[in-house]
């Protein structure tokens, strides 16, 4: 299933004040409109991106532009910029719409949405309304209103694409959100787990609370490794999971593929857990002629128990021979399938070592390697 994120991000913030519309205010480092577009660029599952602003904004397009995000010029309502961005959208089976407003939007969220959208229509996130409900005027309560089965909407809300891009061709008026737009259409829709952290910024006082929100649950790591190999008899090396013929082999307890073990103690660098010995012992004969993907997955699964995603990796393999640009298409896509993201995410260069070292006089391949995880 393919997904795409729609991010609305057109309205002028009138409750929330400042000198800007509210998205483009900034939460310590970054924009709102940022850490919004951020929770999706970083979420493995997201394909394509798409952001809808205002016509006021549109010089700040180019640069979302340049990241491969598609933008759109908006409409007076949000369900006008939702439409002007649904028809500008990538390919998409699914669509996520979510407010550029909502900057501390978690994986766990999206992830929920995703996987709702596998057996219904459309899902979004809630939350139960815990608090006691009045009705009231401007200082007085007037009644009270009782709060069973209501839930407050949070974004983002996810679609089939062509149900919801029909669903808001027929709607009539102004709607609260997507969901509202899809019901009058029949569709139904699942609740799934919202989160009291993803706020809306609505009034001046959210934006303190959204970024005491990011400091806290923000954590991004960087991973770096470096392995050696050398040379000795054999037809093939392994490299980065690819089998690429040769006149010598790698020596080493395993496979010697020293592409993936580099990557792999990126990851456990990342997670300070050790490196590939600690995990695999080399005295272990278990290990011996060992695959090494295996390796590779138990990092990335280990990243993913603790509440990672992985971002990016990005490896370089330094040899005069094999040549490696023939092979790199194939390696990419190897790594990615073992660790579990697109393959805009991964990246496998290669340089020589200039005749240079032991690289250099062909004893042997050395690579090096980071990887980006990010908890939210
Ligand atoms: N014509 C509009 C109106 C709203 N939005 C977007 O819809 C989201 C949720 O709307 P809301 O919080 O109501 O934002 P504003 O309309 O900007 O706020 P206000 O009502 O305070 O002016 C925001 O990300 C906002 O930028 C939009 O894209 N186009
Ligand atoms: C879509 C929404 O975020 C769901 O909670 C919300 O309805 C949009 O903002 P508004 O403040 O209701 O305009």
């Amino acid at each position: 299933m393919r997904v795409c994120a729609l991010i609305v991000a057109a309205g002028r913030g009138t409750r929330a004040g400042g000198l800007r519309p509210k998205q483009w205010q900034f939460l310590g480092e970054m924009r709102v409109i940022d850490h919004s577009v951020a929770g999706f660029e970083r979420h493995p599952k997201i394909s394509d991106i798409a952001i809808v602003l205002h016509a006021g904004d549109m010089a700040e397009a180019a640069a979302f532009e340049a990241r491969g995000i598609t933008v759109v010029r908006g409409g007076a309502e949000r369900s006008a910029s939702v439409q002007a961005g649904l028809a500008a959208l990538p390919d998409c089976d699914v669509v996520l719409i979510h407010d550029a407003a909502r900057p501390c939007v978690n994986a766990t969220v999206i992830d929920g949405v995703i996987e709702a959208l596998h057996s219904h229509e459309g899902a979004a996130p809630g939350l139960a309304v815990t608090d006691a409900l009045w009705t009231g005027n401007t200082d007085t309560v007037t009644g009270t209103q009782d709060r069973a089965g209501l839930f407050a909407a949070q974004t983002p809300q996810g679609f089939h694409r062509a149900a919801i891009i029909a669903a808001h061709v027929q709607y009539n008026g102004i709607a609260a959100d997507d969901v509202a737009v899809a019901r009058a259409a029949g569709m139904t829709v699942a609740i799934t787990a919202g989160d009291a952290d993803n706020i809306k910024i609505t009034t001046p006082q959210d934006f303190a609370r959204a970024a005491r929100i990011l400091e806290k649950t923000m954590d991004i790591r960087t991973g770096n490794g470096f392995d050696v190999h050398a040379f000795g008899a054999g037809d093939h090396v392994m490299l980065c999971g690819v089998k690429i013929p040769h006149d010598q082999g790698l020596v080493g307890h395993s496979d010697a593929d020293v592409g993936l073990h580099t990557l792999t103690d990126a990851i456990y660098g990342a997670l300070a857990a050790g490196d590939i010995g600690t995990h695999f012992p080399p005295s272990d004969p278990q290990w011996k002629g060992a695959q090494s993907h295996i390796f590779l997955r138990h990092a990335a699964e280990m990243a993913r128990a603790q509440g990672f995603t992985l971002t990016h990796v990005d490896c370089t393999l330094i040899c005069e021979h094999p040549k490696v640009g023939p092979h790199a298409q194939a390696m990419r896509d190897a790594v990615a399938e073992m660790i579990g993201i697109e393959v805009g995410r991964v990246s496998v260069k290669a340089t020589t070592s200039e005749r240079l070292g032991f690289t250099g006089r062909g004893e042997g391949i050395a690579c090096m390697a980071t990887a980006t995880l990010v908890k939210s």
